[in-house]
């Protein structure tokens, strides 16, 4: 599913327009799409009262224009129409009184919701533009507490839920939850990021018209089950473990040994063939007999658990043997760890594909400039107070615009981006983005980040691109979480659980 934000929406839409598309065209058949959407949900539930918010944008227009077709089909339609007594409300009246009952009240609102089966939400689409205050706040608390004493009536948005923001997922408090989102022409990125992912619902796309050469120049689509297929690793049966990848994970200190064994299992859990921690060498031994199938390369260590300042030159010496790099997981933050990063991101060697992860992110934001030093692309796994730090920004300012930041930063480091999050989201540095459309509470606990890590590492040893292989990386993990939260729960479900998920869900992709 492609997605695109407010600002290339209108520039389609005035290409329509150029094309002699006139924006009532467009409204016509949105508006018969969600008529044609709500008949079915009636249908399904056996019910036939429809409630409308119409606001006095576009968005309220696609409500209308729902409206005249429900009711010519015979469906019982009222419409709250709170703008009624201005001048535009005055002009459209005359053809919404052929569209049945019309009021601009809340006592009217809240007898209509009393025996709604169903509220059409078409008070604001993408035009929102401030916090929600006055009539059309009040009419979407008061239809969010009907809703809760009657969860049969259920909430279809058009377009968007009224007042999340179509661009960043941001949601007015009075912003109401919706059980389906019809988004009209192209998906808004902002129903599949931040606050959007739980306010939206099931969502589907309407088409409405738009030609499809208008839309070719769209960059952002959503990671679905038929493109991770496509991209995974082909596994011929007369491979050896050669053919899929050396990947060699530099991670692990004296207070986080653990992020080396998740990190290295998730790279043989995807089928890389070969995996070599270089770790301290007095962690080496607690290490090994966690993975026995890794190899090892024991770094001198200034004290117990720390690398010393010729650790790197050791990397390097061996690297040139291998065909991916993953650099951070646990390697602390102290000056050796710095050195051992910088070193080894200054003298890799040519062809070498490099996954940038967790300390060794904390290292570089530390450095002005530090992807003028490092030009050479490379996966970077920020969780948002990384992406924070590196950025130069707050983590507030970060969650407000995810999809803007992580395309605006992927293209100006020429690095390809993994923001984590409640829909995460992967950008290369060209601006081809990739949405992960999920969010689970599994995934926010410790050592998740080591794994997704190595996931990547296994596929890029697979020779997946970097691009692609980040965004399979992040959906085989929301996979494996996925299917850990229906066996498990919500809460108590360790890192180290994903790892044995990983083949399961890569089976099961593969069978579907
Ligand atoms: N693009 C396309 O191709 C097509 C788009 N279509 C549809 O158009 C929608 C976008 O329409 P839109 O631009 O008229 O914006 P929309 O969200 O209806 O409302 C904006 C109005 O609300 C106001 N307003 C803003 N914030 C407010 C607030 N907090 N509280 C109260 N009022 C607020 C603001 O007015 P203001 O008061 O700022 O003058 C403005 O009048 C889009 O989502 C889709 O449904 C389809 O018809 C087919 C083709
Ligand atoms: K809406």
């Amino acid at each position: 599913m492609e997605i695109i934000s407010s600002v290339q929406m209108r520039q389609i839409e005035d290409a329509c327009l150029k094309q002699g598309i006139s924006t009532e065209t467009l409204m016509e058949n949105a508006g018969r799409a969600v008529a044609v959407f709500a008949r079915h949900l009636l249908e399904e539930q056996n019910g036939c009262r429809v409630l409308i918010l119409a606001g006095a944008g576009n968005n309220g227009g696609d409500g209308l224009v729902a409206g005249r077709y429900l009711r010519s089909w015979g469906e019982k339609v009222s419409i709250f129409v709170p703008f009624i007594d201005t001048p535009k409300g005055t002009t459209v009246q005359g053809c919404l009184e052929a569209s049945g009952d019309i009021f601009a009240g809340l006592a009217e609102l809240e007898e209509h919701l009393a025996d709604a089966d169903l509220v059409i939400d078409a008070l604001l689409g993408t035009g929102v533009n401030r916090p929600l205050e006055g009539i059309y706040k009040e009419a979407l608390q008061m239809t969010a507490n009907v809703r809760n004493t009657r969860p049969e009536m259920q909430v279809l948005a058009v377009d968007l839920p009224s007042g999340l923001n179509a661009d960043t997922g941001q949601a007015d408090d009075a912003c109401l939850k919706a059980d389906f989102t019809l988004s009209l022409g192209i998906a808004k990125q902002g129903l599949f990021t931040h606050r959007g992912l739980e306010l939206s619902g099931a969502v589907s796309v309407a088409d409405i018209g738009i030609p499809p050469e208008l839309t070719t120049d769209i960059q952002a689509v959503l990671i679905e089950k038929d493109w991770a297929k496509s991209v995974l690793p082909v596994r011929s049966p007369h491979a050896n473990k050669g053919s899929f990848g050396r990947v060699m994970i530099v991670a692990g200190s004296d207070r986080y040994i653990g992020a080396a064994i998740l990190a290295g299992s998730a790279a043989m859990r995807v089928g890389a063939g070969l995996v070599t921690l270089a770790l301290p060498k007095s962690l080496t031994g607690a290490v090994a007999s966690r993975i026995p199938e890794a190899t090892y390369l024991p770094l001198p260590e200034v004290s117990s658990g720390t690398a010393d300042n010729s650790a790197a030159r050791l990397v390097l010496s061996e690297l040139g043997k291998y065909d991916v790099l993953l650099i951070g997981p646990g390697l602390g933050q102290t000056g050796y760890s710095a050195r051992l990063v910088t070193e080894v991101l200054s003298n890799l060697p040519v062809g070498l594909k490099v996954i940038i992860d967790a300390d060794a992110l904390n290292i570089l934001s530390a450095i002005p400039d530090w992807w003028l030093e490092y030009k050479f692309d490379a996966v970077l796994t920020p969780h948002l107070g990384e992406m924070a730090r590196l950025a130069k920004a707050t983590t507030e300012a970060v969650q407000s615009d995810r999809f803007g930041l992580c395309q605006k930063f992927a293209c100006k480091w020429g690095k390809t981006l993994i923001l984590k999050g409640a829909g995460t989201i992967v950008t290369s540095p060209q601006g081809e983005t990739l949405c992960n459309p999920a969010a689970n509470p599994v995934l926010a606990s410790a050592g998740t980040g080591d794994v997704l890590a190595g996931i990547i590492g296994g596929l890029l040893g697979q020779g997946v691109s970097l691009f692609e292989a980040a965004g399979l990386g992040v959906y085989l993990h929301s996979l494996a979480a996925e299917a850990l939260r229906s066996e498990i729960g919500d809460a108590g479900v360790l890192a180290s659980d994903l790892l044995l998920k990983l083949p399961v869900v890569i089976k099961g992709l593969k069978q579907d």
